[in-house]
């Protein structure tokens, strides 16, 4: 029996998540959720998804049916027939979810990285904690900047014992169908303070770093991708190539060249689009091969994130852990990857 996932929050992340589970063979979609009914929950219903109001409240099912966009019920109509809930609400209210819907009907949950790491059992990227997740019942997958972070310190790791990381992150200031948000003309320290909150949380994937990494964020106006800088002292004998090859070796790693193109996030969203990839979703983390370099002991590179897919196959593995449905990390990311086509 494949196991049965409700997403609730059918946006950014939640729709993407909902049309990875519907591509694997031993998952599949029970139901999404949405709060307003616009042309997203439309589509939702027109894919097939049956659609299910978030909020548990008659006035709001009424706006649906006016709009004539045909709902299944509320999320407690559907809460207690999945095995799984995927939250793909904004921030904040993942862990009121958590608390007032996922725990009393004591059905697991993911919450997402716009959630603190204390509210949750433990947090989770498919490399580093696949193991320490498997069985538990409420876990978050950590932010876009964080995954992308581990997935590059666990290549690096794989070739030298990293001593001390520094990373200079620059996020993206909205996605690209946010019109609320900006900022359009400025550079805005996100947070002034150091650290952002990216060490803390790639700490609360991989202990072992704790007071090893420190990471300072700006937002600038762009909606495409994130960007980050890594400077990592590490202990080891090892050559630029090693650390090439460990990133070759990594899943869910690509490396491009400026050289053969590659000179911007813009050019790398060019070729998700050149690819046909559904929405040019680009689920790799993306290191520019020129950047990657050895200085006696650090290791540099740069790195763009595709913000709103990059998380999307480490929450199926997360199900998977979970649900207790495949043991071997490994084996779930390459089945993953294989049934969504990430290279
Ligand atoms: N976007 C990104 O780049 C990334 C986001 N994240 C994290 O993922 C989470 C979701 O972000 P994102 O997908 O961007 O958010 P969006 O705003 O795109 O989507 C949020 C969804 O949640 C729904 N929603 C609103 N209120 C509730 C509620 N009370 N219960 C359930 N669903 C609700 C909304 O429905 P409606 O529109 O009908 O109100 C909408 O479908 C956040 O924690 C964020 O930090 C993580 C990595 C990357
Ligand atoms: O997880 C993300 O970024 P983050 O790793 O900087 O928190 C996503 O880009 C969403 O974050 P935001 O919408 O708070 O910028």
């Amino acid at each position: 029996m494949p196991a049965k996932v409700l997403i609730n929050g059918y946006g950014s992340i939640g729709k993407r998540v909902a049309d990875a589970v519907s591509m694997q063979d031993d998952m599949e979609v029970i139901g999404v959720t949405k709060t307003k009914p616009d042309f997203e929950a439309r589509l939702a219903v027109e894919k097939g998804y049956k659609l299910f109001v978030a909020i548990p409240d008659k006035e709001r099912v009424k706006l649906f049916e006016d709009a004539g966009i045909p709902v299944e019920g509320t999320i407690l109509d559907v809460i207690e027939d999945v095995d799984i809930v995927v939250d793909g609400a904004p921030k904040k209210i993942g862990k009121e979810n958590l608390e007032n819907i996922y725990k009393p009907h004591k059905v697991k949950a993911i919450l997402q990285g716009g959630e603190k790491a204390k509210d949750v059992e433990d947090n989770f990227n498919a490399l580093w904690s696949y193991d320490r997740c498997y069985g538990k019942d409420y876990i978050r997958v950590v932010s876009c900047n964080t995954t992308g972070l581990c997935r590059s310190l666990y290549a690096i790791n794989s070739v030298a014992d990293i001593k001390k990381a520094r990373v200079v992150l620059v996020r993206r200031a909205a996605d690209p169908n946010d019109d609320k948000r900006g900022p359009v003309n400025a550079i805005t320290p996100n947070p002034v303070t150091v650290p952002s909150h990216h060490g803390p949380d790639v700490v609360s994937v991989v202990p072992e770093f704790e007071g090893k990494i420190l990471t300072s964020a700006v937002i600038v106006p762009t909606t495409l991708m994130h960007q980050h800088t890594l400077m990592v002292e590490v202990d080891g004998n090892f050559s630029r190539d090693d650390v090439l090859e460990a990133i070759n070796k990594t899943p869910r790693i690509i490396t491009v060249k400026a050289d053969e193109g590659f000179t911007s996030t813009a050019k790398i969203i060019e070729y998700g689009r050149d690819l046909g990839r559904l929405r040019y979703d680009i689920n790799e983390l993306v290191v520019w091969e020129e950047s990657v370099n050895v200085l006696e002991n650090e290791i540099f590179l740069m790195q763009a994130v595709h913000q709103e897919s990059i998380v999307i196959p480490e929450n199926i593995d997360c199900i998977r852990a979970m649900l207790q449905m495949e043991e071997d990390n490994f084996k779930s990311i390459e089945k993953t990857n294989k049934a969504m086509g990430i290279q």
